[in-house]
C-alpha cells in the first residue's frame, strides 16, 4: 500500500467516526471533507501537453479578455482564439517572431465587449481565415457546425455548440491535450450573462452541464474573460465551486435574471463590427469632447 492509499484510508476511517457527532465535531468533519476534496483535486493531474503542442495565453487589459495562440510545433501551423482588435499588431508580431503561420482566427462567439482582431489579423497575416459558429449571425470565411473539427498541423479542435450567452456560442475542445476554450459560456466561478444578444439562462445551464461539465474532471478550462486575475480552472473545480452552476436550473434562472450588470461599455460598436468579422485596422480614438 503506498503513502497516498494509507492517508486516504486513515482519512476515510476518521471521517466515518466523526459522523453523527456534536456541532464542533461536525465543523471538523466538514473541514476534513474539504481537505479530502482538495487532495483529490491535487491528485487529478492535468493531461501533460504533447511535446509538439504550443500554447500561449494572451490578455487584453481593457476588456479583460483572454486570447489563446495555439500551434503545431513541427508544422508551425497556428490558430488564435478570440483575438482582440487592439492587440492584432502584438499578436502578429509574436506569430512572426516564433515563425508560425496563422491558419485560423477563431471566435467563440460574436462578442459584445470588444471588437474581434480577426479582420485586422487577416490583413496583417495574409492567408489567415476567420472562423465562427454558423449560428452566430456573423460574417466569416468559415462557419462551424456542432462537433466540426478544425485542424492545425496534426492537432484537432472540436467545436461544440454551447448557446445561452448568445445563440452562436461555441466551446472549442482539444481532447488530446485535455483542454477546452469556453468563451463566455463558462467563466471561472461564473458564466456569461444572459440579458442581451439572444441570452437565455435555461439554454446556458443545459449547454454548460451537457457539453462542458460533462468533460473529464481533470480537463483544464480556459475562459474568454476573468475579472479577478485568474487564468484557468478545471471541470472538477467548477462542478464543486461554481456558485451559479452548482444550483438547480430554477435557482440558476433566478440568479441570472437578477444580476443587474451594467451593459458592456463597447457594446454599441462591438456587436455591429463583429457581425462583419471585425474591422481591418485599429480605429482612431474618438476625439474627447
Ligand atoms: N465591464 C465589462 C463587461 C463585463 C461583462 O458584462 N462581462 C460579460 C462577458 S463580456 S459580454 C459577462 O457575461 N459577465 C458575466 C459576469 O457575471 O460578470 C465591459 O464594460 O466591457
Amino acid at each position: 500500500m503506498n503513502g497516498i492509499m494509507i492517508a486516504k484510508r486513515s482519512l476515510t476511517t476518521l471521517l466515518s467516526r466523526t459522523q453523527n457527532l456534536s456541532k464542533e465535531r461536525q465543523f471538523i468533519f466538514n473541514n476534513l471533507k474539504q481537505a479530502r476534496f482538495c487532495a483529490y483535486l491535487a491528485m487529478q493531474q492535468r493531461t501533460p501537453y504533447s511535446r509538439d503542442f504550443f500554447f500561449r495565453q494572451l490578455f487584453d487589459e481593457k476588456s479583460w479578455t483572454y486570447s489563446y495562440l495555439l500551434a503545431d510545433v513541427n508544422t508551425k501551423e497556428a490558430v488564435i482564439i478570440d483575438p482582440v482588435l487592439e492587440h492584432a499588431p502584438r499578436d502578429s508580431k509574436i506569430i512572426h517572431e516564433l515563425g508560425l503561420k496563422l491558419k485560423f482566427a477563431m471566435n467563440t462567439h460574436c462578442h459584445a465587449d470588444h471588437i474581434t482582431g480577426s479582420g485586422y489579423l487577416k490583413k496583417l497575416l495574409p492567408g489567415t481565415l476567420s472562423v465562427i459558429g454558423g449560428k452566430a449571425g456573423a460574417n466569416a470565411d468559415r462557419f462551424l457546425v456542432d462537433e466540426e473539427t478544425v485542424e492545425f498541423g496534426r492537432h484537432k479542435i472540436v467545436a461544440y455548440e454551447t448557446p445561452g450567452h448568445t445563440n452562436g456560442c461555441m466551446t472549442f475542445v482539444i481532447h488530446e491535450q485535455g483542454i477546452a476554450f469556453t468563451g463566455d459560456a463558462l467563466l471561472i466561478r461564473g458564466c456569461g450573462r444572459t440579458d442581451f444578444q439572444e441570452g437565455d439562462p435555461k439554454t446556458l445551464y443545459k449547454s454548460v452541464h451537457n457539453k462542458i461539465l460533462s468533460l473529464p474532471d481533470n480537463f483544464v478550462l480556459y475562459p474568454a474573460h476573468d475579472y479577478q486575475g485568474r487564468t484557468e480552472t478545471t471541470v472538477a473545480e467548477e462542478k464543486k465551486y461554481n456558485p451559479r452552476l452548482t444550483r438547480s436550473i430554477e435557482e440558476f434562472v433566478e440568479i441570472m435574471n437578477n444580476l443587474n450588470l451594467p451593459y458592456p461599455k463597447q457594446i454599441d460598436k462591438a456587436v455591429p463590427a463583429n457581425r462583419e468579422c471585425g474591422v481591418y485596422d485599429i480605429p482612431a480614438e474618438e476625439p474627447k469632447k
